[in-house]
């Protein structure tokens, strides 16, 4: 296969330079820790054995908040509890090397125990992200209050000193914390990176449609928030050491506050951005506070919100635009190599219609939307749902798609009752939404938006980009029919409003679903994108066999593509049969008597 080989050849390049550049980068990284002591004054070498360690935590605000979108105050409030759970076994039990381990152990284990608590607070299914970032602001307060409720234990409002932390001198502890940022910093970088870590982008963008690509966002925020608090911890075990004194101000969501101007600061969804913005204004800070001890907040305080004005994304955002210049522009073969992926098989067909929708009912309030709905819908059905402006529609659309938006009534997919049911759920049981507005990852490209699509069927790597990307024929054809094929390294925020349509509908193929609903597919497209869309959809249904719910304002559109048409009016089933019965129904020449729409 030689084109094959040729086109990967130029993404290996890249990826190999990137690699190099990683390792340069780390190399450089470790000299500085490792010989940083022997030309630095003891005050530099203090203040940046601290300025690393809260670098470390920076690096977990960023992934939450630079790269998940999660704005959380709460990262100080794991730290102090892993410096705590240092600090209070050797002042209580003791000091000794398998103490010191167990130390280790606790710091990290119980911020994330209580990373799972608070992350599943914060993100239990209908929560929304204000409630979340509430919850990262109250939980640091309450973990102040008990530690200056611990008396002796936790030492109150002193604080604790006087135990025996590890026995490395200033030096060690430079080199340490350092060794321990170096880590992080590149086990984050080579993260973000990775087929996994793009997930967290996609959250960030439109969690909306992860969900309706099979993701559980609600349990990969819960394992991030577990994952980072863990880190965290890390981090209070090195500072607890380090410094030899923990304090209520440890614990604090002031401290968590600046944590995240450090990170904006230094440019968020970058990783290096916060390190270098929280090593560079901790130990200015420390400099100068001495001096200039309201002065100098007033300082910070006035960057931050000019920083904010004219520079939102940070310091980094200056260097990341130059070297993403030219992003977008798409390369010829430096994209990933498009493999056709062996049919998923589904659970045993049943004698059961695929769809099946009896007595459907959902009201808003008083307003009854959808009354007494019942439809039955079979593997290889294109049904149209048409109906005026306000008829349910869309509604319908979403109760197929989400257990928990009827009101009364039953719907089944394959025989199995949603009720109660969370859209990816319903995912799994081979049911694909495509939306009204194109629902897709702004910020991802177009190969990594696809690959959204198959992270619910095959784990992907937390350490590598791969350089395949294995989709369904049908899904490669529908890339192919479009030229996405060659827009693959592409940015999806620079594609036509009629590309991110087709991406759209290639990702909900790219599910393997046995149903797919559609909501406006061509609007706004040409009408050579609705030629080919409707090519795409009668192929989907006549030739695989999936059944298909298009809503669709156009009628010509409606005519030449459905096997059945439907009409709601008023959230009122009022016709269901063939295109010639129902465009020459009475009926809907009534209902739709005096517009050219449907
Ligand atoms: N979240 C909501 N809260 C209250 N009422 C709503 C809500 N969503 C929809 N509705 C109402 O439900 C009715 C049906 O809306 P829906 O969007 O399902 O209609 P539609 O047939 O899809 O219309 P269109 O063709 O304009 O998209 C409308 O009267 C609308 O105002």
């Amino acid at each position: 296969m030689p084109d094959t080989l040729a086109a990967s050849l130029p993404r290996n390049a890249a990826v190999r330079r990137r690699v190099l550049l990683l390792g340069l980068l780390a190399l450089v990284a470790l000299a500085l820790v490792i010989f940083g002591p022997l030309v630095l004054s003891r005050f530099s070498i203090n203040v940046l054995t601290r300025s690393m360690i809260y670098a470390i935590l920076a690096i977990t605000v960023d992934l939450l908040w630079g790269f998940t979108g999660i704005l959380t105050f709460g990262q100080a409030a794991f730290f102090g509890v892993g410096a705590y759970a240092t600090a209070m076994l050797l002042t209580h039990i003791g000091s000794s090397p398998s103490l010191m381990a167990l130390a280790l152990l606790l710091a990290i284990l119980v911020p994330i125990v209580l990373g799972v608590i608070v992350g599943w607070l914060s993100f239990y299914y209908g929560s929304t992200p204000i409630y979340a970032t509430v919850i990262s602001l109250v939980f640091p307060i309450v973990v102040t209050q008990l530690i200056y409720s611990g008396g002796t234990l936790t030492g109150s409002s002193s604080g604790m000193v006087g135990y025996f932390g590890l026995p490395f001198g200033l030096e060690g502890f430079f080199r340490l914390s350092g060794i321990s940022l170096v880590i992080v910093a590149l086990g984050a970088l080579i993260f973000v990176r990775s087929d996994s870590g793009r997930i967290l982008t996609a959250i960030r963008d439109n969690e909306t449609r992860c969900a309706y690509l099979g993701l559980n966002t609600q349990r990969i925020k819960i394992l991030l928030t577990a994952v980072l608090a863990g880190v965290a911890g890390l981090a209070g075990f090195l500072y607890a050491n380090a410094s030899g004194v923990v304090a209520p101000e440890n614990t604090s969501f002031v401290f968590g506050t600046e944590l995240v101007v450090w990170t904006a600061l230094g440019g968020r969804g970058t990783i290096l951005g916060p390190v270098l913005g929280t090593i560079g204004i901790d130990y200015l800070s420390a400099s100068l506070s001495g001096e200039l001890p309201f002065l100098w907040q007033l300082v910070v305080g006035a960057l931050f919100v000019v920083m904010i004005i004219f520079l939102p994304n940070g310091l980094a955002a200056l260097v990341t635009r130059l070297t993403r210049r030219g992003r977008g522009e798409v390369v010829a073969g430096a994209g990933p190599e498009l493999v056709p992926q062996p049919p998923r098989s589904h659970a045993a067909p049943s004698d059961a219609p695929l769809l099946s929708i009896d007595k459907l009912e959902k009201s808003y309030g008083s307003q009854k939307v959808l009354t007494d709905i019942t439809l039955d819908v079979a593997p290889g059905e294109l049904v149209s749902l048409v109906g005026p402006n306000g008829a349910g529609k869309t509604t319908m659309m979403r109760c197929l798609t989400d257990g928990k938006e009827s009101s009364g009534g039953v719907v089944r997919i394959a025989g199995k009752s949603i009720a109660g049911m969370v859209p990816n759920q319903i995912v799994a049981l081979g049911v694909g939404r495509k939306f009204q507005v194109a629902s897709v990852f702004e910020s991802l490209t177009v190969a990594e938006c696809l690959r959204m699509s198959r992270a619910a069927l095959e784990a992907p790597s937390i350490v590598t980009a791969s350089d395949r990307l294995s989709l369904p024929p049908a899904a490669i054809e529908i890339l192919q029919l479009t030229g996405l094929d060659k827009l693959l390294t592409a940015e999806v925020s620079l594609l036509s409003h009629g590309q991110k349509q087709s991406l759209e509908l290639a990702m909900v193929v790219a599910l393997e679903p046995r149903m797919i609903l559609l909501d406006e597919p061509t609007a706004g497209l040409t009408k050579a994108e609705r030629t080919t869309i409707g090519t795409i959809l009668k192929k989907l249904t006549n030739e695989l066999g999936f059944a298909a719910i298009l809503v669709e304002h156009d009628l010509d559109f409606v005519r030449d593509i459905s096997s059945r048409i439907v009409v709601l009016h008023q959230g009122r089933l009022v016709l269901d049969g063939s295109v010639e019965e129902v465009v020459n129904s009475d009926i809907v020449k009534t209902i739709y008597s005096g517009g050219d729409h449907v």
